[in-house]
């Protein structure tokens, strides 16, 4: 598998390699042990999720505190998505800046989103399904997020306003600089 660097330090994007024969295709997902090689990092991964959106569906942006941070690979089975991840650690040379990519079932690609980041992702394809590993279980109590639409961060998420759909909950996080004053 091929893995680049993002401008967010901890943030990779990998490139399975593709075998492919008369019967299809084989690809490593995943390997822990050439991701840690070249990355330094060894996540042990605990939660498996997978979630099915229409298009225009925006989900995040998300993440959990503390204890609970969670980092995140990430990836699309089906269809295709705009994936954002955001550096909140305030002790970074990034902190508040995002990387976006696309990733989709054609390309392969995956991000790995550290923990101490929000995430979220636009969905640019009906019913695409998005896949996703977590190094920490999931907790409620611990969840934060900042508005999709924060001007601060000013993330282009590919979508016209009228398409967009987005929770109840999700419309109403704060934004960055409500989050920054916490
Ligand atoms: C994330 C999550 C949700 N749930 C439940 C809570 C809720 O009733 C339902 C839907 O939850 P949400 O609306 O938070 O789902 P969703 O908006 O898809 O949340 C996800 O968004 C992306 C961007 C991420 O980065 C993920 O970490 C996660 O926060 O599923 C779990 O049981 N376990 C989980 O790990």
């Amino acid at each position: 598998m091929e893995i680049e660097k993002t401008n967010l330090k901890g943030s990779f994007i990998i490139t399975p390699r593709v075998f492919e024969d008369e019967r299809g295709t084989f690809t490593e997902s995943f390997n822990t042990k050439a991701f840690a090689e070249i990355t330094g990092i060894n996540p042990v991964f605990v939660q498996d999720n997978q979630s099915i959106s229409k298009y225009g569906v925006v989900r995040g942006l998300h993440g959990q505190l503390g204890e609970m941070a969670q980092a995140k690979l990430v990836r699309v089975i089906k269809g295709k998505v705009l994936d954002v991840a955001v550096d909140m650690r305030r002790e970074s040379e990034t902190f508040g800046q995002h990387f976006s990519i696309i990733l989709s079932a054609e390309n392969r690609k995956q991000l790995f989103v550290p923990r101490g980041f929000l995430h979220g992702f636009s969905v640019l394809e009906d019913d695409s399904i998005f896949a996703y590993k977590c190094d920490n279980f999931y907790d409620k109590e611990s969840e934060a997020g900042i508005v999709y639409n924060d001007a601060t961060l000013g993330i282009d998420w590919h979508l016209e306003d009228d398409v967009m759909i987005v929770s109840e909950k999700d419309a109403v996080l704060p934004s960055f600089k409500e989050m920054y004053k916490k």
